[in-house]
């Protein structure tokens, strides 16, 4: 028999949580203990993702991880620091011909130094580029694979709705993987050419001034740095709380949109517009936090900047007044402070970079946090999803067994671990329409989560014919999804598989059988694209209407529906029920309505207290062996079993 869903080794969340540093079967990653500071935590999720980044997602490195862009950014940071050491010695230069009036040394400097200039600019700009197509790389390649991790079967649902400490996943995947890359790119270069420059520098200043003016600066940027880290830990929390209300804030204006009707029909508008202005409150009372919490770390990347220009001639005074340099000619001196100067500058100026990068790291700290969170709970939900007990025992093309549904002993628990429905056992098979009924709330809905894999079950076994595609399952919701595109990608949804194609005969005959045939004056073809204007042009009744001309596409052994009719008129009701009937496909249905009871054989009714009675004859059938399989145990639990 095979496994409901069993989570690949090579699958993308594999990739990204196979790093050695996290051991996830021994301890899964808990999102509900959530540290969003400079800590090893933070230091473990970015090396996870860097890992990722470098490792690449289809096997190639070179095209789809960042090694490319990187040695090439890399490549070009160094030949800048080349020529900027150049353009540094420009004014020592200048001195030394000037102060000696050598004309000829004169011209030669002034043609030289014209050529670092020019160099380094167009140096400068191509460094600039190439890190602006890093940062691309390093948001498609994050884009890409968290979207291949969280956008797929019961995954994205249940990030959606068991998930709720991470909010706005939207943002995470559209907005904070695009400043995550962004702050990438603006550290790379300070954290990786600046260890090596400052090396080289101090060597040089050394050089020039003795020992101890790299002693200075390095005390200096140990004072520097030890109160910047200081200052940036508060900040990386309050970036990520901030993140969190600015997805709050969008998500109010994207329900606002979506519901604007409900909205003007309740004549909501004031209490939405104090919603908003509340959000909106909170949103900027975060944003001033981070704000607030920047400003002394700003003032120290300040006075460190100022005074280190300061420190620079106090270096250079030290040698100049202990008489090192009392024979040389003032010409000679000129130059000499000139080029200890810019070296001094420069080590300093480096060292001010990385405590610069304080902001930034911090920011960086706040995205990855919001990121690696993400990839964390679709890990957890991978764990979970590889305990769900479904068994398909019967396969495509297999001519031996009878497609069937089978339930045995199965009890079903919501999230918040009320008992809907327990010890049920039946067994549906082809041409046993099924009609499912009982209070609102007692777990009808929930039967179908369970039957479609979206819910586990709490005990039990359920057998089902087969997860390979729409032919065999194929679910209406009570909410018609809509698809942005045509009206032929309307009717073949999903329609990812080759098999998908509809010839406009077809499309004209669907729309005649489900009552439509007026939609095809709607559109101005049956390949022109529409987005949200579906949800326009159709009313609810339609909508469903319209996701019968799927369910008759596709011709499903079952088709399961939940009050996938309740918003279409009683005479189409019946009329498309009784055109399911006679296309062969076997109904499982969720409804309210009885006036179609004599399309049914079974009838399982519930009465809202876990209990659930199977009237009619041919249904049940259980299974000893299957039974000896049931597992008990939590189905919401979050840990591994
Ligand atoms: N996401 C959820 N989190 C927590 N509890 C839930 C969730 N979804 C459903 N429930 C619980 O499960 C119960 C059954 O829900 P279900 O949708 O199965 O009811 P139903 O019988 O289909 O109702 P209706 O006739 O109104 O559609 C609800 O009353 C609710 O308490």
């Amino acid at each position: 028999m095979e496994q409901f869903q069993t989570a690949s080794s090579t699958s993308p969340i594999d990739d990204y949580m196979s790093d050695p540093l996290l051991d996830r079967q021994a301890h899964p990653p808990a999102p509900q203990e959530k540290s969003h500071s400079f800590d090893r935590l933070f230091l473990k999720r970015l090396g996870r993702l860097l890992r990722l980044l470098f490792k690449g997602t289809d096997g190639s490195i070179l095209k789809s991880s960042i090694l490319l862009p990187y040695s090439i950014f890399l490549l070009l940071s160094c030949a800048v620091e080349v020529i900027v050491w150049f353009v540094g010695l420009i004014p020592s230069r200048f001195y030394a011909v000037l102060g000696s009036l050598d004309v000829e040394g004169y011209w030669k400097v002034l043609f030289q130094s014209l050529g670092f200039v020019f160099l380094v600019a167009v140096g400068k700009s191509l460094q600039t580029f190439s890190s602006k197509v890093l940062a691309l790389q390093i948001r498609r390649i994050l884009t890409e694979h968290i979207q291949a991790c969280y956008i797929k079967p019961k995954t994205i649902y249940r990030v959606l709705l068991f998930h709720e400490d991470i909010d706005n996943p939207d943002q995470r995947i559209t907005q904070d993987i695009d400043r995550f890359a962004e702050a990438a790119r603006d550290i790379v270069e300070p954290l990786v050419i600046t260890p090596a420059l400052i090396v080289y520098y101090t060597w040089k200043c050394w050089d020039v001034g003795g020992y101890l003016g790299p002693l200075f600066i390095y005390m200096y940027f140990v004072v520097g740095s030890v109160i910047s880290s200081y200052l940036i830990k508060p900040i990386v929390e309050l970036v990520f709380r901030k993140e969190s209300c600015e997805g709050d804030f969008r998500y109010l204006h994207v329900r606002l949109r979506e519901y604007a009707e409900s909205v003007a029909f309740s004549r909501g508008e004031k209490e939405e517009q104090i919603r908003a202005d509340k959000s909106l409150d909170t949103l900027l009372g975060a944003q001033r936090k981070v704000i607030n919490r920047e400003l002394p770390l700003e003032a120290v990347k300040q006075i460190h900047s100022y005074f280190g220009s300061i420190l620079s001639y106090i270096i250079i005074s030290i040698p100049i007044l202990a008489g090192k340099y009392d024979t040389s000619d003032p010409s000679k001196i000129s130059e000499i402070i000139s080029k200890n100067t810019f070296i001094s500058m420069y080590l300093l100026w480096k060292f001010s970079s990385i405590i610069e990068q304080a902001t930034k790291l911090s920011d960086l700290a706040g995205y990855t946090a919001r990121i690696s969170e993400l990839f964390e709970a679709i890990n957890v939900i991978d764990n979970d999803l590889e305990n769900v007990e479904i068994d398909y025992p019967y396969q495509d093309g297999s001519p031996e067994s009878e497609p069937f549904i089978a339930f045995d002993k199965v009890t079903i628990t919501s999230p918040s671990k009320k008992t809907l429905i327990s010890d049920f056992t039946a067994r549906f098979y082809t041409g046993n329409h099924v009609l499912i009924s009982g209070p609102n709330g007692s777990g009808k809905s929930s039967m179908l989560r369970v039957m479609a894999g979206l819910w586990p079950c709490a005990k039990g076994h359920i057998q089902l014919p087969s997860n390979h595609g729409q032919k065999n399952m194929y679910f209406l919701p009570q909410s018609s999804y809509l698809t942005f595109g045509s009206l032929r990608d309307q009717i073949t949804y999903p329609n990812l598989a080759s098999n998908t194609e509809i010839s406009d005969e077809e499309i004209r005959s669907l729309l005649k059988k489900t009552r439509l045939s007026h939609v095809e004056d709607l559109v101005d073809s049956f390949d022109t694209p529409y987005g949200n204007e579906w949800y326009k042009m159709l009313s609810p009744g339609e909508q469903q209407r319209l996701a019968f001309c799927r369910a008759f596409y596709w011709k499903p052994t079952f088709l399961i529906m939940d009050e996938a009719t309740s918003a279409i008129d009683e005479n189409t009701q019946s009329h498309l029920l009784k055109l399911v009937h006679e296309s062969g496909s076997t109904m499982i249905c969720v409804s309210h309505n009885s006036s179609t009871r004599d399309l049914f054989d079974t009838f399982v009714t519930f009465n809202g207290n876990g209990e659930c009675r199977v009237s009619h004859s041919q249904d049940i059938d259980i299974n000893d062996d299957a039974l000896d399989k049931a597992v008990l145990r939590d189905p919401w639990s979050l840990s591994d079993e």
